[in-house]
């Protein structure tokens, strides 16, 4: 599903006045350059992860953003080309002179009305919205947007329903399955070897969902995240220190997003910060993309269609009608139901 997208980093490829003098060597700049894996951000410092391209271990680089790049912003996921010191020793600081292609990008606007819109994940493939069944109740507003944005980025949904112990998943189920999203359902058990005394089960089908995939965690306060994200990822709590340990800083005093490396293969990207999405950037036509069945047959509605519920002569219902059975017709309905939903949800319609 991943396509290149357009986005704020693109004027870097415009030629700049620089670029129209003559050069007297044909030569890449910064050929020597290494690739890093962008784990965190904080306040102009970047933490990244250097692999063993260049012959080294693989090790933890801080860097910063060269001149030359503006007022490009560089997010959590980028896979970046690095100069200057790349040793990762203790108080160097390297240079970022590249931005590579992005397969994938997540952007939030602040809210519906607000233009201005910024990129805060790169190159994941998966959200997984995290719901709580109960305390706090779930709120299908906000996994709708949640749904939205995700499609409309080109990445997977994985909705991971928490609490099991308190509640009956089989409701949010029938809302969103039919809409393709992947669900695995959590709980919590006592475990007398845990620290806290409790294990979240089961771990195994979350890991499965995860395995080998960049996945970015977002949910609301409460819902039972930090537990999921720390049963996944062991070291998570010391992993989301190092930033601020090199800049001295306080603990939990970044609300950025942070990389964390799944022991099977794979990242995990935690948002503390990211609880809604506003979705001022949608286009309906391209959200639509995310559905090739319901795309297909949109394309027969009269110009101008909002296909929502009240919209004339909108093809998606001839489509419920024309089912050749029953269970098609009933799978079709959910389907065309769970979709105009999230997409009224994109316009604040109810
Ligand atoms: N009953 C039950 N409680 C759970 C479960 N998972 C987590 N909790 C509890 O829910 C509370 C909130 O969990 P957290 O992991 O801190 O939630 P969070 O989403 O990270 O919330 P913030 O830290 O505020 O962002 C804690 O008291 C957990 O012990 C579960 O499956 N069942
Ligand atoms: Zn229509």
């Amino acid at each position: 599903m991943a396509r290149r997208v357009p986005d704020e980093s693109d004027f870097r490829s415009r030629p700049g006045k620089r670029g129209s003098r003559p050069r007297t060597k044909q030569r890449p700049e910064h050929a020597d350059a290494v690739t890093g894996f962008v784990t965190g951000v904080d306040r102009g410092r970047y933490t990244l992860l250097v692999g063993d391209d260049d012959g080294a271990e693989e090790r933890t680089v801080l860097a910063m953003k060269a001149r030359e790049l503006g007022r490009t912003r560089i997010v959590c996921g980028d896979r970046v080309d690095l100069v200057g010191d790349v040793s990762g020793d203790d108080g160097s600081l390297a240079r970022i002179v590249r931005i590579q292609d992005r397969s994938s990008v997540l952007r939030r606007t602040a809210d519906d009305t607000d233009p201005y819109e910024r990129v805060i994940v790169a190159n994941a493939d998966q959200l997984v919205v995290v719901t709580a069944l109960a305390e706090p109740e779930p709120r299908t507003r906000m996994i709708d947007r949640c749904v939205v944005a995700a499609y409309d980025a080109g990445m997977d949904v994985l909705l991971c329903l928490t609490k099991a112990d308190l509640a009956d998943p089989g409701p949010l189920r029938a809302l969103y399955e039919p809409l393709g999203v992947s669900v695995v359902v959590t709980r919590r058990v006592p475990d007398g070897l845990a620290p806290d005394g409790w294990a979240i089960e089961p771990l195994d089908a979350v890991r499965d969902a995860l395995a080998g995939r960049t996945s970015v965690f977002v949910g609301h306060s409460g819902v039972g995240k930090s537990t999921l994200v720390n049963a996944l990822v062991p070291d998570a709590r010391r992993a989301t220190g190092v930033v601020n340990d090199v800049t001295g800083r306080g603990r939990h005093t970044s609300t950025s997003a942070v990389a964390l490396r799944l022991p099977g293969g794979g990242w995990v990207i935690d948002t503390p910060g990211v609880r809604s999405f506003g979705l001022a950037h949608v286009q309906v036509d391209h959200l639509l993309k995310a559905f090739e069945d319901l795309d297909a047959v949109a394309a027969d509605c009269p110009r101008g269609c909002t296909h929502l519920d009240d919209a004339p002569d909108c093809a998606l219902d001839e489509w419920v009608e024309a089912s050749p059975d029953d269970a098609t017709r009933a799978a079709r309905a959910a389907r065309l139901e769970s979709f105009r939903r999230v997409l009224a949800s994109r316009t604040g319609a109810a």
